[in-house]
């Protein structure tokens, strides 16, 4: 085999001054010591690096590998037992100082002072049982989405010898057991797995975005610079070292073998970064959240001053009115909102999992019943990427055997020169050819390679024919387009001529009728120039002369177009995003059963600036696929920013190592398991089986975890909203406090707990029709029409109290009256969850489901007994005569009345429910 292009030849290397450190070196894992280390590592010539670290080039034995796993490889950057004390702390500390909670312990403080123990202790129970419970439940959301995440590690491919004499193989390993001294290979898509030390490399080119911020991706060599004895100040900085791969970057493009020099906490990742910084950008979701919470709060900070000065005043005791504001402050809140968020998002997980649908992060679920927009690749997403090889013809279109032959060469010295890049399906269908005359591994040798990669569609390879000596050649394949673009010349049957204009013009016109025909066409071009003595780089693919094209068929994937029928049903719509020709992508698009729209192609992309971009999105006709084709990488990511920004919530479905860019700008990243780690690791959601029509159940899943959180907010922000309402009334009314603050906190309490059940609710089937939204107006809207007969219904009931509670005395009608009230407000919760929580049975929804029923009767019966427990007594609650039963009863049926009634009318005149 051929000596890889940059390496260094490893006799000449000499151990500069500070010499790297050995493999049982003591290590300080303070990022300075760190860096240090990799600067020397960076310094040393490839032989005494692997000489350091008892290691050769190929690779260490397995037992040795195996030796240094406990010390070395699968170390997380803290230990185990540390690293889980610290999450259960933070997630603690976090769960204490919710606001909610910091609220409760003022008010108990506020109890004790003011000489009221019983109620001090009382609220100090609600706050702990409120953390208590929203920190188990976080957890298990945490362990669960670990136990997905853990599904989907990635891995590394490092050299190993069975043996120590044996010769070395390419083997898959998961990323944690990567030891120092492991010989890594590198190719497009892989994550570095370690902090690496380039042995060798071709056209290698980096991603190290996540550490410097830049997305252009970075050049790394072999070579060996020697920089070892420059003064410290004008050494380069290790993003710099063109020898260095570090963990956390991924490789874009080109291909390397490099040495571990540190994995898990010493690296330089686990010296800077606890924890992988992933960008969480709020979910839609979570934006609906956030301007609910501000409106909140503006209800509050209005609502408690007045509150605060209509008790004071009229009842001169100011620290008992502090309280009630509090209280009623309190009350306005629907604490419970991150618990049940989480609990739906967790249920919603599960839910997907069942359908072999990973969500690597929990929110992902929320924009999975968000996404309107989704965009896909085309190869092995609506095709089955099992390439075959269809036909191979001179430039005029005839059958033509020396085409396939060098196509051959091709494939063949790329997957040889740079193994790290096999496993192209493409290079792979041109091996499994047979029928081609010649034998590529007999008749040349393989001198270099320049690896194919999305940016550039095209792989290039220099060979040495074993019969002439003296020449070179150099073979292209890729793309036509950008083939023709570096050919001079073309061979036809009597001989080669000059590609003039009208001939490049009658060969695209050539590939452009295969392409429509679902053919996928590559030019095959070649050019011989005398031995060069190094590698070959993009430079050497000039004046090529052009043999003809080989072509390829990929059958449509025949899931595809039931999974975009679904799609389309559920009004999410379509846009294909693909490296690929544009008629072939046509084609595709009509074979997976939609009408293609649109097409625009990557040179036209770069010619339109944000806003157009986002106009052109903007203006694409729904029932049609909007096609973009021959985008590199990056051009994907840009289309997905610009749907974003026309208000589009996207999905982004891909495989590829040119997908990775765009699949982490969008709002949902999906993949599928045979994708390469790059992928995988930049995606949210991973499809288990490769079948799209999972994608529609995930998306239904979806919708129904954003239903179940949307129902909950609507209402307990109705019931908060009016409850509070009609305490704001009562207070201006009557000549006492309408309930105890104590009452207060009770009630919400209870109120809370019920409406945890709506985490576990069946959804009103209108809810999964169409991409859902967090409309705060539509908000605003449902809590202004059903607060008010909350407020209403709540009126009736003082006035009737009042007046049923006239014959008894001052004291015992107050506690009587707060008793009425209690039962009151918690019977009429209990009817709005069954009430509002649909659009009812006659109209499509679905019964509630048996934890909503439970909430409801568990509700009603607190509300009737509480009173006469020693628990009710404590918090100044009395048994209610009989004689009040009907008066509620009248009211509790008046409300149910009215809720039915109203929401006839919400539906008629908005014709949406939750
Ligand atoms: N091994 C290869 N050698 C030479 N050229 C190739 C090779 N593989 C692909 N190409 C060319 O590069 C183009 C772009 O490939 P890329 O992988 O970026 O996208 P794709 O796989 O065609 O499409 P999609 O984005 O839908 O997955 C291909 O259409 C083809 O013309
Ligand atoms: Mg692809």
């Amino acid at each position: 085999m051929a000596p890889a292009p940059d390496l260094l030849p490893l006799a000449a290397a000499r151990p500069p001054d500070g010499a790297p450190p050995g493999p049982d070196a003591p290590d300080d894992p303070s990022a300075p010591a760190v860096r240090e280390r990799l600067t020397a590592f960076a310094d040393a010539s490839p032989l005494t690096v692997l000489r350091r670290l008892e290691s050769s080039a190929k690779g260490l034995d397995e037992r040795e590998a195996e030796r240094r796993l406990p010390r070395d490889g699968a170390r997380p950057l803290v230990p185990g037992a540390v690293r889980r004390a610290a999450a259960h702390l933070a997630r603690l500390a976090r769960t204490a100082t919710d606001p909610f909670v910091l609220v409760l312990a003022g008010l108990s403080l506020v109890s004790a002072v003011t000489g009221d123990p019983r109620g001090a202790v009382l609220i100090a129970l609600v706050a702990v049982l409120s953390c208590l419970l929203r920190f188990r439940q976080e957890h298990r959301s945490d362990l669960a989405a670990a136990r997905l995440r853990a599904l989907t590690t990635a891995t590394a491919t490092v050299l190993r010898r069975a043996e120590p004499g044996a010769a070395p193989a390419a083997r898959e390993v998961p990323v944690d057991q990567v030891v120092a001294g492991d010989v890594v290979l590198l190719g497009p898509g892989d994550m570095a797995p370690a902090d690496l030390r380039l042995l060798s490399s071709s056209d290698l080119r980096v991603n190290q975005a996540a550490f410097t911020g830049e997305s252009p991706p970075a050049g790394k060599r072999a070579a060996w610079t020697g920089t070892g004895g420059a003064p410290a100040g004008e050494r380069p900085g290790l993003f710099e070292r063109r020898e260095l791969c570090l963990m956390g970057t991924s490789v874009v493009g080109g291909t390397g073998t490099a040495v571990a020099v540190a994995t898990g906490s010493r690296t330089y990742f686990g010296a800077t970064h606890r924890d992988l910084p992933r960008r969480a950008p709020a979910t839609t979701f979570d934006r609906g959240v956030r301007a609910v919470s501000w409106a909140l709060l503006g209800a509050v900070l209005a609502a408690v001053p007045v509150v605060f000065a209509l008790n004071g005043i009229d009842r001169g005791s100011w620290s008992h009115a502090l309280l009630f504001a509090v209280s009623t402050a309190v009350a306005i809140t629907p604490e419970m909102l991150p618990l049940v968020v989480t609990t739906a998002l967790a249920r919603g997980a599960a839910v997907l999992a069942r359908g072999h649908v990973l969500a690597r992060r929990l929110p992902a679920v929320h924009n999975l019943g968000a996404m309107d927009t989704l965009c896909t690749d085309k190869t092995g997403t609506l095709t089955l990427d099992r390439i075959t090889l269809a036909c191979h013809v001179d430039p005029l279109g005839d059958p033509d055997a020396g085409v396939l032959y060098w196509a051959r060469v091709n494939a063949l010295w790329s997957a040889e020169l740079a193994p790290e890049a096999a496993g192209d399906t493409i290079d792979e269908a041109l091996l499994a050819a047979d029928g081609a005359a010649g034998d590529p591994y007999e008749d040349v040798r393989g001198v270099g390679a320049v690896p194919f990669d999305s940016a550039r569609r095209r792989a290039t390879v220099v060979v040495r024919p074993r019969d002439r000596l003296g020449c070179e050649v150099v073979v292209t394949k890729g793309a036509v387009e950008d083939v023709l673009e570096l050919c001079e010349r073309v061979r036809l049957p009597g001989g080669t001529a000059p590609l003039g204009a009208g001939e490049r013009d009658r060969l695209r016109a050539l590939a452009d009728g295969r392409a429509a025909d679902g053919i996928r066409l590559l030019a095959v071009a070649t050019a011989e120039r005398p031995p060069s003595g190094r590698g070959p780089g993009p430079a050497d693919e000039r004046g090529l002369t052009l043999l003809g094209f080989v072509g390829f068929h990929d059958e449509p994937d025949p899931s595809a177009a039931g999974a975009l029928a679904g799609l389309a049903r559920l009004g999410v719509r379509h846009v294909i995003v693909t490296g690929d020709h544009p008629l072939a992508a046509r084609r595709t698009c009509r074979d997976a059963g939609r009408v293609p729209g649109r097409t625009v192609l990557g040179a036209e992309l770069a010619a339109l600036d944000d806003g157009a971009l986002r106009d052109l999105v903007a203006a694409a006709d729904p029932a049609t696929t909007l096609i973009f084709a021959r985008v590199d990488p990056r051009a994907k990511a840009r289309i997905v920013a610009a749907l974003q920004r026309a208000g589009r919530t996207v999905g982004f479905l891909g495989d590829g190592v040119n997908d990775a860019p765009a699949l982490r700008a969008a709002d949902v990243g999906i993949s599928v398991t045979g994708a390469v780690d790059l992928a995988r690791e930049s995606a949210d959601v991973i499809l288990l089986r490769k079948d799209l029509r999972a994608l529609e159940r995930a998306i239904t899943g979806g919708r129904r975890t954003f239903g179940a959180g949307v129902t909950y907010i609507k209402i307990a922000v109705t019931s908060n909203v009016g409850n509070v309402a009609s305490m704001l009334a009562a207070s201006a009314l009557l000549p006492f406090m309408p309930l105890l603050p104590l009452q207060v906190l009770a009630q919400n309490l209870v109120f809370d707990l019920s409406q945890l059940s709506l985490a576990y609710d069946r959804v009103d089937r209108a809810g999964l029709a169409g991409p859902r939204t967090f409309d705060v107006r539509d908000l605003a809207r449902f809590v202004a029409f059903f607060g008010l007969i909350g407020a209403v219904f709540d009126l009736a009931t003082f006035g009737l109290l009042w007046w049923a509670l006239q014959g008894y005395g001052d004291g015992p009608r107050e506690a009587l009256f707060h008793t009425g009230w209690f039962a009151e407000n918690l019977l009429t919760q209990a009817v709005a969850i069954l009430l509002l929580r649909g659009r009812g049975r006659r109209r499509g929804s679905p019964r509630p489901a048996r934890p909503v029923v439970l909430a409801a009767v568990a509700l009603s019966l607190t509300g009737l007994l509480l009173p006469f427990s020693p628990l009710g007594a404590a918090i100044g609650l009395r048994p209610l005569p009989a004689g009040l039963l009907p008066v509620l009863a009248a009211v509790l049926a008046g409300y149910a009345l009215a809720t039915v009634l109203m929401r006839r009318l919400y539906l008629r005149l908005f014709r949406r429910w939750l």
